[in-house]
């Protein structure tokens, strides 16, 4: 589970002579031409993001020291670590315990720009998969609320994904045309358009079989993409921000969307330059095909393979003034079924852990379908559009043995104080590969019905048979099955699906 396997690039010469071609039209753009092929062509840097709510930078970077020695912090972003370009971070035993999330460093931008902060309501009109939702949902915390909408429902298992893996109680997802997102949907303090675009700076990953993008396919996503940053501009309250991005060099889908929706909007959004510290300058394009662009889109920053040596990118602030007039449609709240199920429904699962202090503190348990689901009792999500899914589930709702689900073990687990083994390397690698582990002597007494962690163990309690958390170095790795034997076993209850 530790081990690291090889990203080869597919060809690499077949790629860069096929990126040559593609992208010659950008050549009087980029001031060193050799090497933005050659980087091009080359796996792009990778990191991981700490779960700041679970586990911070400087710790997460200290238990992956086994998996991965050279793990680099990057200095424009607090909680992101350069992972090397062999490694496979999402294979890693603390990636499965919800750690972190892994993003390629050039998508760091747009929530860089965005500045998150706790407490408020963010809206990322183009969300799947997921990873930037996920990043702004760990920083507006529980009592913050995050709505990752798209438009293709079947992109929307990535994000539930990361929901349950990362515990995101305080997200929501919506299926929905986001340049007609619904402006009942209500204002936010934030809206993210990571716009869906030609991607040219990161699609050379696929291979030398990339065809690029078709002059009528960029003129269509250009319009698509302005719409969407045009609807934003509408959600987003006064004061607010709007962060428009795209993995894309193309000028048509960065620079001109901003520059002519800027002129649409008569000073309803205004360019504002943010600037990462730590992150190379490196500016937007002036001119193109003969336009030149509003003073303002230099705001912008864009990523270069050459410069930065990421994949391509353009992100640019564009915030709303105070005093622009407030939206004037009426919100409306999604209430029915946060006021659902009855919080005790909860408590049989948990009991036999004996949780120090209440993690479960500021959350409420809906019924969604066949699982009870915990979400921030903050949460304002909407009623248009329709939720799609909530928060994360805590256990089947009909179950007769009330089982935790791993999304619950692994958010309450650093708090148990029975039935709780702690578990080696071997075994954690073990259970989270959904095998069977036999505890020794020790983890097996740590698990008899009267043994108290803090107390030390009663070597003449009961062992009874039933469900026990495991952690590994104290971090929650999920739920297990123990029949106590002999001999003695303790059943994976890791998800299928999470599995490697
Ligand atoms: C660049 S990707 C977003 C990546 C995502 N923000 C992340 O960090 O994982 C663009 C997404 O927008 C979706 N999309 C395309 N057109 C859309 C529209 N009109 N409204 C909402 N989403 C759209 C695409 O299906 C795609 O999933």
């Amino acid at each position: 589970m530790s081990g690291a396997e090889t990203k080869h690039p597919k060809n690499p010469a077949a790629i860069k002579a096929r990126a040559e071609e593609l992208l010659a039209r950008y050549k009087p753009l980029i001031s060193d031409w050799d090497t933005f092929l050659d980087v091009l062509v080359r796996p792009k840097p990778t990191c991981i993001v700490a779960n700041a709510p679970r586990v911070s930078r400087e710790r997460l970077s200290e238990l992956l020291s086994a998996d991965s020695p050279t793990l680099t912090p990057v200095p424009w972003d607090s909680q992101a670590l350069r992972v090397p370009n062999d490694a496979r971070p999402g294979t890693w035993w603390a990636f499965l315990a919800g750690l972190y999330q892994v993003q390629e460093e050039a998508s760091l931008l747009p929530t860089a720009l965005l500045d998150p902060q706790p407490g408020e309501r963010i809206l990322d009109l183009c969300a799947a998969p997921g990873g930037k939702a996920a990043r702004i949902a760990m920083a507006v915390g529980r009592d913050g609320t995050v709505i990752a909408n798209e438009k293709e429902p079947r992109r929307l298992s990535a994000v539930r994904d990361k929901m349950k893996r990362l515990g995101l109680v305080n997200l929501t997802s919506t299926v929905h045309d986001g340049g007609d997102y619904p402006l009942e949907a209500g204002v936010f303090d934030r809206v993210l358009v990571d716009a869906p675009c030609t991607s040219e700076g990161t699609k050379f990953r696929q291979g030398a079989g990339y065809q690029g993008s078709a002059p009528a396919f960029l003129s269509w996503i250009a319009g698509q993409q302005a719409a969407l940053l045009r609807r934003a501009a509408e959600l987003v309250k006064p004061g607010g921000r709007v962060v428009y991005a795209t993995c894309s060099f193309a000028p048509e889908e960065n620079e001109a969307v901003v520059d002519r929706v800027l002129a649409e909007l008569d000073g309803m959004l205004v360019p504002t330059a943010v600037r990462p510290p730590g992150l190379p300058p490196s500016a937007p394009i002036g001119s193109w095909g003969g336009r030149t662009f509003d003073q303002g889109v230099q705001a912008g920053i864009r990523l270069w393979p050459h410069t930065h040596g990421t994949g391509g990118f353009f992100a640019i602030a564009l915030d709303k003034p105070a005093d622009a007039p407030a939206p004037t449609t009426e919100a409306t709240r999604h209430a029915d079924p946060w006021s659902g199920a009855p919080a005790t429904w909860i408590s049989p699962v948990l009991e036999k852990f004996d949780l120090a202090g209440d993690p479960l503190a500021g959350l409420q348990v809906i019924e969604r379908g066949d699982d009870l689901q915990l979400v921030a009792e903050t949460h304002s999500a909407p009623a248009r559009p329709a939720p799609v899914s909530t928060g994360v589930p805590a256990r089947r709702a009909r179950n007769r043995t009330p089982k935790p689900s791993t999304s619950l073990a692994l958010m309450v687990g650093q708090h148990a104080r029975r039935r709780v083994v702690e578990v080696t390397a071997e075994q954690r690698d073990a259970y989270q590969r959904r095998q069977a582990i036999q505890p020794s002597d020790t983890q097996l007494a740590a698990c008899r019905n009267d043994a108290h962690l803090s107390d030390g163990i009663d070597p003449t309690g009961a062992i009874e048979q039933g469900f026990v958390l495991l952690r590994y170095r104290g971090i929650p790795l999920g739920a297990g099955f123990l029949r106590p034997g002999p001999p003695a076993e303790i059943e994976s209850q890791y998800p299928r699906a999470w599995k490697l």
